[in-house]
């Protein structure tokens, strides 16, 4: 069976490939190292195939999934919830399918934090760009979509790959969307562009969605990307659902290490198997089990930016990698004392980090922050708001695993607003929101502020930065963009993986997923994942 919840033909068996999570980059990885017939795969996901559950497939009903059996829901310091997608597709199942790219400075940054010797390699924007046109077939707006302002650039789109993105058949048509663009503008200078996908986003537009707008707008997940539409023929993929990969196991424990396969256990919603199983990898063993979980398989570094979580590191630290001064206590054996999990990364090291991304700030001019204008359905019918997201943080955060159990979540500490440049940049941008709504056409359209309304008062220059402090403080909520627990970089500035997403110090162990962006991106970040999974396979199929 192509996908099956069930162990038995799978425990024991010897695979080519085996792919930890079978998530947005895991399914993409899989695919298309599945093309070649003669070569094995089998992928481990640890939730249920819920492609016919529509709080997965129906993208109007984006939200519904969180806090239910579908999302990680992962706890972190304050109360705080971190969702991410449990379920075949990962977070490209339960996610607002927002289809948009970064900078491209911020693409060319990932290689000024490798090593020179690994420029080659092509983590930049033009090394990007095919393989995020590869996975995206994009379907231009339709004249309807044009008569309510929809633009594109559709040579910067992909139009063959697995994935779908349009504008939607549900695409507001009223006149308030038009009124936010020429306010914007107005309000700030900001200028209209044509694509949120050319590499210069800082802009105002309208952006489509990871939807198939020939099948009703269904969202494309990665599941039905990749993985729907070669099931039935492709025999030499195998899909193992609802199962926890526990740890990776080793052939050679001295450096380099050598994998030589996986454990794992039954997962559901109410059991957590006692019986591991095994699979063993005759080439590699691949980590997509996304930002948080990640480093808790490999225990590795795990830089916490923002509105970034890395769920793949811990199944690393359980594996054995990961910082000696965490391990020791559990009784974990230190295969690799990688040191960057946590707080280990020096001064000097941050140092190099933020000017990459202050530079990006101040020469490339990067948007630091996303609004998010809504209107229509999402929102009363008289209503219109904006959601204000943070796109480059600088505080970080942390993932550790607490216990040799896998089935326990790690801890997570989010650090929001530990650099108190962060919470200048939600101010400023908060105030900009206010100033946009009360800037012709837009005010036009409007009868005052409810929110924050009196929380906030307006003293005439946007509110009082204490109030506006305060009011964030209280309502900030993460954006989920959990990246960077097992960064791409050089090894001294606390990488995790190299050029080629190998993790430092093994022969045949990979990271393939949003843990391995080095730095956050001025998008949404799927559209990227995806490029950087097709990237990788290439990666692996030329190390054949
Ligand atoms: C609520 C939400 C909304 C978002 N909205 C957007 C948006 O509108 N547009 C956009 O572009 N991006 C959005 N994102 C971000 C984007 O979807 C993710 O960054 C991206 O999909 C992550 O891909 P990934 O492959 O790194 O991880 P995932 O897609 O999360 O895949 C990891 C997979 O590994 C599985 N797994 C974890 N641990 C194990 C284990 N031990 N054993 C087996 N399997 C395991 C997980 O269940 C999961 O399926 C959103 C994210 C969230 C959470």
């Amino acid at each position: 069976t192509p996908v099956t919840s069930s162990p038995n033909g799978i425990d024991g068996t010897p695979y080519d490939y085996i792919v930890i999570g079978g998530g947005t980059a895991g399914l993409t990885v899989a695919a298309r190292l599945s093309e070649d017939p003669a070569i094995s795969v089998l992928v481990v996901e640890a939730g249920a195939d819920n492609r016919d559950n529509p709080e997965v497939f129906d993208i109007y009903e984006f939200t519904v999934a969180y806090g239910g059996p579908l999302d990680w829901q992962y706890s972190a310091e304050e109360g705080r919830v971190i969702d991410q997608g449990k379920t075949l597709g990962g977070c490209s199942s339960i996610n607002g399918g927002m289809w948009t790219r970064g900078s491209v400075a911020q693409y060319d940054a990932w290689t000024a934090l490798l090593e020179e010797s690994e420029a080659h390699v092509g983590w930049n924007w033009d090394g990007m760009l095919p393989y995020m046109r590869k996975s995206e077939n994009f379907n231009p707006p339709t004249p309807d979509q044009l008569a309510k302002g929809a633009t594109s650039i559709p040579a910067v789109h992909g139009s063959s790959g697995p994935v779908h993105s349009s504008f939607s058949h549900g695409m507001y048509g009223g006149p308030q969307q038009p009124a936010f663009l020429a306010a914007a503008t107005n309000a700030s200078g900001v200028v209209h562009c044509l694509d949120l996908s050319a590499g210069h986003p800082n802009c105002v537009t309208m952006s489509p969605q990871s939807i198939d707008y020939n099948d009703n707008d269904r969202r494309s997940s990665s599941a039905e990307a990749y993985l729907t539409p070669v099931e039935n023929t492709r025999t030499n993929w195998v899909t193992l659902t609802q199962h926890l990969v526990t740890k990776i196991l080793w052939a050679k424990t001295k450096i380099p290490l050598v994998a030589s396969g996986i454990e794992f256990a039954t997962y559901t919603n109410t059991t957590n198997g006692t019986t591991r199983y095994t699979a063993h990898a005759r080439r590699e063993v691949i980590l997509a089990a996304g930002a948080i979980r990640v480093r808790v398989i490999l225990c590795v570094a795990q830089i916490f930016q923002l509105n970034r979580t890395h769920p793949d590191p811990a199944i690393l630290q359980l594996s054995g990698i990961g910082d000696a001064a965490l391990l020791r206590p559990l009784n974990i054996t230190t295969l690799i004392d990688l040191k960057t999990a946590g707080n280990a990364h020096s001064a000097k090291a941050l140092e190099v980090i933020f000017k990459a991304q202050a530079d990006i700030m101040l020469k490339d001019k990067a948007p630091m922050v996303e609004m998010y204008y809504i209107t229509g359905p999402d929102v009363a019918s008289n209503e219109i708001a904006t959601n204000l997201w943070q796109l480059l943080p600088f505080s970080r955060g942390r993932v550790a695993i607490v216990s040799t159990d896998p089935f326990e979540y790690p801890d997570i500490h989010v650090n929001y607003f530990n650099v108190s440049f962060d919470l200048d940049v939600q101010v400023a941008g908060l105030k900009l929101v206010r100033k946009i709504f009360k800037t012709p056409p837009l005010s036009d359209l409007s009868t005052g502020e409810t929110v924050p309304g009196a929380a906030v008062p307006d003293d005439g220059a946007g509110g009082a930065d204490a109030d506006w402090q305060a009011y964030v403080r209280q309502n900030f909520g993460s954006v989920l963009h959990p990246v960077g627990t097992a960064a791409m970089m050089r090894r001294g500035l606390g990488g995790v993986v190299d050029a080629h997403l190998k993790v430092y110090d093994t022969r045949n162990v990979r990271v393939v997923d949003a843990s391995v962006f080095p730095t956050q991106i001025s998008a949404h970040l799927s559209a990227t994942v995806y490029g950087v999974a097709e990237k990788a396979a290439d990666l692996i199929k030329a190390a054949q």
